[in-house]
């Protein structure tokens, strides 16, 4: 099992504190940071995060009892309550969780972190922590942005995380069937690094791809940047191991079952609720011998809309597909430094594109078939309207296709309000519900006279539709910086949901969608939820502050 890199507690990348010798000017273009300061009203100010060391955590309430007990079970060094331990399992990555970190925040910390090494000793540590009345919190990559981590238990009771990095390794690899097992602490890079040596892939490429782990991928059910073409996390899953208080599920029957409802959808999204995931079965595939990332450029988001709508009809979606929005557009056109992007912005505006919409289309796969799929692909965009910006477009997104979070560092830093939503809506849905969550953004963000920068893009496409991606940067509002977001976040949703969005495509419910959860699936559908909760989790002790609603 190989060492995995550990996340920085108070943001994004290996070390702590994060890329402490790049500053704004060093991780943006002069034009960019000029344009941003226009459309928003700001000027950059220095807000550094205060220094780890000053991070409060308060101090473990584990009982001495109970951590003796889980030491018996675990060993001695896999029961940590030290502050280091706490601390860097403390929340997640949301914009409001590094908030917290950076103001020196950290009270949501858990009493201790404990690793179990396989299924048998989670299974005996469940059913030790029922006993006891302590709260269990599956950690995998700590990449939540939904509140998934933040271990709020209605009756207050002491909680552990349960770090499930111990569990890190390729189990076996059946590649007749294209079927990899693997421990859920296990993360992209070294799945892919272990399949590489066998020709083949698992593709499945979220920005998170550096830190989240296959464990939390299916506990929130993730989709990845590939997800078009390789599918969803959930589509990639084909069985996985359910370590639950009452006992251990083994769930999903490779190829094929038609034994009853699929019981390993109630784990897919479970987002520890239920148990904590101790073994996953995925469907890998060879590594695709061809590919070819492009541009194309509409002239508006409507036209874009549409284009993507016809290749969806007509099965010819690449695996990978960005349609930006003019306002993001303009921002991606402005970071890209360099005498090309110059060239690219100037070419754009004498075909009349300055206010385009810049698409991203990833094709792999058999270079036939992959020729013949781009060519009719190609045929249905022009007539679209679309115009060919070729591959360096393509190539470009793809090499920097990880960098957007460090750059979220950079500028909070300078006193900005920077984060994400997503939701997924019908190809008629989507429209209303763009234009439902740029209103509501806009309404809740502007002070003073400051407007936010609204950046949308839809990927993810499906038959039926397409996911809905937004970036939101305002000036911050120092004196309240977490409710300003959190009447944003309310609006927009409210916004997204009455338009026919869905409450989330692929962040998940966490803490921070609870309150939505009733309208999503409705009172039955959160009564049965609960019925299955009991009967797995009898004393409620799997991740009570998430994905019911209280
Ligand atoms: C910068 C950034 C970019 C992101 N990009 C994407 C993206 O492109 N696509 C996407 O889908 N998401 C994205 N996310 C969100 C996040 O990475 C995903 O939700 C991911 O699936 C979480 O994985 P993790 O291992 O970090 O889980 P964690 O954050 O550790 O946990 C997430 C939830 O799952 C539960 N959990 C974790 N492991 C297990 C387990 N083994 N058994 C049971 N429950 C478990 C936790 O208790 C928690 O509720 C992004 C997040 C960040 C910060």
């Amino acid at each position: 099992m190989a060492t995995q890199p550990e996340l920085t507690i108070q943001g994004w990348g290996p070390t702590s504190p994060a890329h402490a010798d790049a500053d704004l000017s060093s991780s943006l273009p002069k034009a960019a940071r000029r344009h941003l300061a226009r459309e928003l009203g700001w000027s950059p100010r220095a807000t550094p995060p205060v220094p780890v060391a000053d991070i409060r955590v308060a101090p473990s309430r584990l009982s001495e009892q109970a951590r003796v007990r889980l030491q018996v079970l675990l060993g001695e060094q896999n029961v940590r309550t030290d502050r280091e331990s706490r601390l860097r399992r403390a929340g997640g990555k949301s914009y409001l969780d590094l908030l917290r970190r950076r103001e020196g925040d950290a009270s949501d910390a858990p009493d201790a972190v404990v690793l179990p090494g396989s299924t048998e000793e989670t299974a005996a540590l469940l059913a030790a922590c029922t006993e006891l009345g302590v709260v269990v919190v599956p950690f995998g990559g700590g990449t939540s942005v939904v509140g998934g981590l933040a271990g709020v238990d209605p009756d207050d009771r002491p909680s552990v995380a349960v770090d499930l990095s111990r569990m890190s390794s390729v189990r076996s690899l059946d590649v007749p069937s294209s079927l990899v097992t693997v421990g859920p602490g296990m993360r992209g890079p070294a799945l892919e690094q272990a399949l590489a040596r066998e020709g083949l892939t698992f593709g499945h490429l979220p920005q998170s791809w550096e830190f989240a782990t296959l464990g939390g991928y299916a506990a929130t059910r993730s989709a990845g940047q590939n997800s078009t073409g390789v599918g969803r996390f959930d589509d990639l899953v084909a069985g996985l191991t359910l370590a639950t208080p009452s006992g251990v599920l083994e769930l999903g029957h490779p190829p094929a079952s038609a034994a009853g409802p699929d019981l390993l959808g109630l784990a897919l999204g479970s987002e520890g609720t239920l148990g904590i995931i101790t073994e996953l079965t995925l469907r890998v595939r060879p590594k695709p011998a061809a590919d070819a990332y492009e541009g194309w450029s509409f002239r508006s988001w409507a036209a874009g809309l549409a284009a993507l709508q016809q290749l969806a009809r007509h099965d010819l979606l690449p695996d990978v597909v960005r349609l930006s929005d003019a306002d993001e557009t303009r921002a991606n056109l402005l970071m890209a430094a360099g005498g090309g992007a110059r060239a690219l912005r100037g070419s754009l505006r004498a075909r009349g594109h300055a206010d385009g919409c810049l698409v991203v289309l990833g094709w792999e796969g058999l270079p036939g078939l992959l020729r013949a799929r781009r060519k009719a692909a190609a045929s249905l965009l022009r007539d679209g309207g679309a115009i060919r910006l070729g591959r360096r477009v393509g190539e470009s997104w793809k090499n920097h296709r990880f960098q957007a979070p460090y750059l979220r560092d950079r500028l909070m830093d300078a006193g900005l309000l920077v984060e994400t939503l997503e939701t997924a809506a019908t190809w008629s849905a989507l429209p209303t519900v763009y234009d439902a969550v740029r209103r509501a953004l806009r309404q809740s963000l502007t002070r003073g006279g400051r407007r936010p920068l609204v950046m949308s893009h839809v990927s993810h496409g499906y038959p039926t539709g397409a996911s809905l991606y937004v970036t939101v940067l305002a000036d911050r509002d120092d004196a309240l910086p977490i409710q300003q977001w959190l009447t944003a976040k309310r609006a927009a949703t409210d916004a997204l949901l009455a338009a026919g969005g869905t409450l989330t495509h692929h962040h998940a419910v966490g803490a921070d969608h609870r309150p939505w959860m009733e309208r999503e699936v409705g009172p039955l559908g959160v009564e049965v939820l609960r019925a299955v909760k009991s009967r797995l989790d009898p004393e409620g002790i799997c991740n009570p502050g998430v994905l019911l609603p209280e």
